[in-house]
């Protein structure tokens, strides 16, 4: 079945049920090393993970780790531009469950990501990125602690999918020539715009289903935060990209409010009950007022659809939402992308899953991370409804490989998200209170030796993996 490979002798398969995995005490779990920093990364992460679980299940439940090959070490073994092999890919669909380094991909021509690739191939729509503040992390913010964010990245279409045609390219002239000769003059709301004749191309998709998928999945995480963080923003620049970004959007809250009606109000649907609760006898018209800004100025018909929001809002829900019922749902809004950059920075504490499509959360992750202390803390996941697959934030950092000088935190913060999700709590908290241990000691790598003051003397990265392991207690 294997090429190259051999699975472990010992350990059973994860299996997934209903989109829930069912996990026994021995898992074979896939592991790719990674290009770059991977090289020291992985092997201090196993040795966290490894320790947390021996010493939370005292032998009753260990990981039998499998290793498989992606990128620089696959073309090594598997032979040149072997980046991805079958035996990879048969491995994880086969056992459901993987973690992974991080893998380079160049700019321009050459191999399309990896990375991307992987979440294509096992349909692993949702990126899951939490960025939280451990005590004791430098950060250049004054109050890094107030940002607990999880970024739900959609992660599969967008521009991500990888569709485009190199200018001058036959195709591409040929496309350019169709729409500029058919398609565009065929949509009078384009007018007389033209894409200049040495464009290269991208196509955009943004589909109903990859939207509403992404964001069902981010309501029914917030169903399960504490009550104060039940809150779901679509992130979107729909004022540019109107049936892309800002379809996305629309779904998103045409998802939040047919399927989970119950159990979300959205911000306009909020303010419209607010007022009524403030003041019973408010009229329609005076509630419209005080939810659209500019109301007195608006064109009478507009006037008159705003009024109408308002009524079927509150003869729809009042019964179920109103006299502050709304304030227990899940607080479903939504942001335009340039402002939650700032928003994130100014008002941290408002926020809490910030649901993107595939470009905007990739720049928002890495955004989010600096504020909590860098790359080095940025974890994440990519979750489909059959296989999971675990990994950083970051990307192989280069000029730092092989030097055990790079901060392992957010593959050891990744491997704690697959112990979650495993359900292997008490590893996971072990992971979580040595790091957080470690770090409030100042036993910390040279991303953040470096920026605390006064400065430390910077642990290796095995050192780092060392101190977290002295840290569980
Ligand atoms: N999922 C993946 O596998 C990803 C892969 N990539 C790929 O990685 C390659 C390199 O990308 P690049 O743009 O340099 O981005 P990287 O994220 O790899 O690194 C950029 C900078 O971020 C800091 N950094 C990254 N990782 C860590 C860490 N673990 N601890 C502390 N600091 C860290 C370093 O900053 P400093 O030097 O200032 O300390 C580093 O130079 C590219 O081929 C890219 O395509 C990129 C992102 C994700
Ligand atoms: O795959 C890559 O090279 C980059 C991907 C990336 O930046 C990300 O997923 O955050
Ligand atoms: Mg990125």
């Amino acid at each position: 079945m294997y090429e190259k490979i051999t699975p472990p002798a010992a350990g059973a398969k994860i299996t997934f049920k209903n989109g829930e995995p069912v996990v026994p005490d021995n898992p074979i779990i896939p592991f790719i090393r990674g290009d770059g920093t991977g090289i020291d990364i992985w092997p201090a992460t196993q040795k966290v993970l490894d320790a947390a679980v021996a010493k939370a299940y005292k032998g009753q439940r260990q990981i039998s780790w499998f290793k498989v090959y992606a990128g620089d070490e696959a073309c090594d073994l598997y032979g040149t531009y072997q980046y991805l092999p079958q035996d990879t890919l048969t491995a994880i669909e086969e056992y459901g469950v993987a973690i992974k380094g991080p893998l380079t991909t160049p700019i321009g021509g050459g191999i399309r990501s990896l990375n991307v690739a992987l979440r294509q191939i096992f349909d692993l729509y949702a990126c899951v990125r939490p960025c939280r503040y451990y005590a004791g992390t430098p950060s250049p913010h004054k109050n890094p602690e107030k940002l607990d964010v999880i970024v739900y990245r959609e992660n599969t279409e967008d521009i991500y999918l990888g569709i485009e045609w190199r200018q001058g390219s036959e195709i591409g002239d040929r496309l350019i020539k169709i729409l500029n000769e058919e398609l565009i003059p065929a949509t009078p709301e384009h007018g007389k715009k033209r894409i200049p004749l040495d464009s290269g191309i991208g196509i955009k998709p943004i589909s109903k289903t990859g939207s509403q998928r992404l964001v069902r999945r981010a309501i029914k995480h917030a169903l399960l935060l504490p009550k104060n963080k039940q809150q779901v923003t679509l992130v979107h620049k729909g004022n540019i990209m109107k049936y892309t970004e800002g379809a996305f959007r629309d779904w998103g809250y045409e998802l939040a409010t047919s399927e989970f009606r119950q159990e979300t109000v959205t911000e306009q649907e909020s303010w419209i009950l607010s007022n009524k609760e403030k003041n019973p006898n408010i009229s329609l018209e005076e509630n419209a007022r005080q939810i659209e800004p500019g109301f007195d100025n608006l064109t009478p018909d507009k006037k008159a659809q705003v009024v109408k929001e308002v009524e079927t809002v509150l003869n729809s829900i009042w019964a179920t939402h109103g006299d502050g019922k709304w304030k227990e749902k899940v607080l479903v809004n939504d942001r335009i992308a340039d402002s939650i950059f700032q928003q994130i920075q100014t008002r941290p504490d408002e926020y809490s899953i910030l649901a993107t499509m595939n470009l905007n959360g990739d720049y928002l992750s890495d955004a989010a991370a600096a504020i909590v202390g860098g790359l080095g803390m940025g974890p994440g996941a990519n979750i489909g409804d059959s296989s999971a697959i675990f990994e950083a934030t970051h990307g192989t950092a280069p000029k730092h490989a092989g030097l055990d000088r790079i901060n392992p935190g957010s593959v050891i913060l990744s491997g704690v998200m697959m112990l979650e999700f495993l359900g292997w709590q008490e590893a996971a908290d072990l992971v979580k209170k040595g790091l957080s241990d470690a770090i409030a000691n100042s036993q910390v790598t040279y991303d953040l030796a470096r920026l605390l003051e006064p400065p430390v003397e910077p642990l290796k990265c095995s050192e780092f993996a060392d101190a977290i392991i002295q840290h569980f207690g």
